[in-house]
C-alpha cells in the first residue's frame, strides 16, 4: 500500500503523485458505492504494481475543500491584488482574506501592477502594506512586481504546498504564474487559455508542479460569493481582532457596541487599521441581513 496526492482526475482515472512519481489508478469497485468522490488534492491510499494500473483504495480526511476549482487540502492561496488597473480595493482584499481564513487556507498577498504607480501613489500604498504585514500576512509588494528576488522568495513560500491563485479578473494571476514558471511555457500557455474560457465550461483540473509547489491550474474561488460564515464566526476571521478578543469585557464580544471592547480600543489607538474595522462592520451587516440560502 502506498500513499500520495491526486494530481489529476480524468474520465475515471486518478493520477497520483507519490514519492516523485505519477501513478495512474482507478477507484476500486466498492469505492464507487460510497458517496464520497475523489478530487484533486485528496490524500489517498492506493495499491500499484506499476505506474500504469493501480487502485485507489481510500481517501484520507480532508482539511478543506474548494468547489471552484474542485481541489481538496489547499494549503495556500496567492491573493493577486492589483495596485492599479483595476484600482486597489481594501474591501475586496479583506473579502478574499476572510474567505481563506474561513477555509483555513493561508493567504499570501501579492500586489501586482505596482510598476504602474507613480512615486506618490506607491508611497501611499506603503502604510497599507505594512498594516497587513503587522496582522501577520506575508505581503509581496516590490516596486517591480517581477523582481527576481521577490519571485524567488514567493517560490520559497509556496514550496511543498498545494496552492491556488485568487484575485479579480485582470489582476494578473496568469501573468504571475507565467513569471513563476517560465520553464513551463507550454503548460502555462494552456493555463492562460483555460482562464480565458468561460466559468461554465467543465474541464479537467490538475495540480501543476511548479518549483516544488503543486499549483491548481485554474484560479480559486470567487470572493463575490455570498458570505458563508455566521456573524459569530466573523470576528475570528480577522486575526488581529481574534488576538484581542480575550481582552474584551464580554465573552463573544462582536466589537460593535459593547463596552470595554479591546478591539475598539485598539482601533482608537491606531493599532487596528480603520479600513479593516470598517470592512468588518460592513461584512457583519451583510451577513446579518443575508437570507440563508441553504434552508428552505
Ligand atoms: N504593468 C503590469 N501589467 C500587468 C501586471 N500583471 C498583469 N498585467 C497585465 O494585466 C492584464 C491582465 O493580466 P492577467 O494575468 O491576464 O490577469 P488574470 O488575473 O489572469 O485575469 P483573468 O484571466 O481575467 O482572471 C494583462 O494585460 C497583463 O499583461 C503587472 O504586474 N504589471
Ligand atoms: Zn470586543
Amino acid at each position: 500500500m502506498k500513499t500520495g496526492i491526486i494530481q489529476q482526475s480524468l474520465s475515471g482515472f486518478y493520477d497520483i503523485f507519490s514519492s516523485g512519481k505519477i501513478y495512474r489508478t482507478r477507484a476500486r469497485g466498492n469505492f464507487r458505492q460510497r458517496k464520497i468522490k475523489p478530487v484533486v488534492g485528496d490524500h489517498v491510499e492506493f495499491s500499484a504494481e506499476n505506474q500504469r494500473e493501480g487502485y485507489l483504495l481510500k481517501i484520507l480526511p480532508r482539511r478543506n475543500q474548494l468547489v471552484r476549482p474542485p481541489v481538496a487540502n489547499v494549503d495556500m492561496a496567492v491573493v493577486v491584488t492589483s495596485a492599479k488597473e483595476p484600482a486597489f480595493s481594501a474591501n475586496l482584499l479583506d473579502r478574499q482574506l476572510i474567505a481563506l481564513e474561513a477555509q483555513k487556507i493561508t493567504p499570501v498577498i501579492y500586489f501586482s501592477k505596482t510598476d504602474l504607480l507613480d512615486e506618490d501613489a506607491y508611497q501611499q500604498l506603503l502604510p497599507i502594506i505594512e498594516g497587513y504585514q503587522r496582522i501577520g500576512y506575508r505581503v509581496f509588494a516590490n516596486r517591480n512586481p517581477f523582481d527576481p528576488q521577490q519571485l524567488l522568495s514567493l517560490t520559497a513560500d509556496l514550496k511543498g504546498k498545494v496552492v491556488t491563485m485568487m484575485g479579480q479578473t485582470g489582476a494578473g494571476k496568469s501573468t504571475l504564474l507565467n513569471h513563476l514558471a517560465p520553464q513551463l511555457e507550454l503548460a502555462t500557455g494552456e493555463i492562460s487559455q483555460a482562464l480565458q474560457r468561460g466559468r461554465h465550461t467543465t474541464r479537467k483540473v490538475s495540480l501543476l508542479e511548479v518549483n516544488g509547489a503543486l499549483i491548481a491550474d485554474t484560479p480559486g474561488f470567487s470572493s463575490y460569493e455570498t458570505f458563508n460564515m455566521t456573524v459569530n464566526d466573523l470576528p475570528f476571521l480577522f486575526p488581529e481582532m481574534a488576538r484581542l478578543a480575550p481582552n474584551c469585557k464580554f465573552r463573544g464580544c462582536l466589537h460593535l457596541k459593547e463596552p470595554q471592547c479591546a478591539v475598539k480600543e485598539a482601533l482608537n489607538n491606531g493599532i487596528i487599521m480603520r479600513s479593516r474595522y470598517d470592512d468588518y462592520v460592513q461584512f457583519h451587516e451583510l451577513i446579518a441581513n443575508q437570507k440563508p440560502n441553504y434552508k428552505k
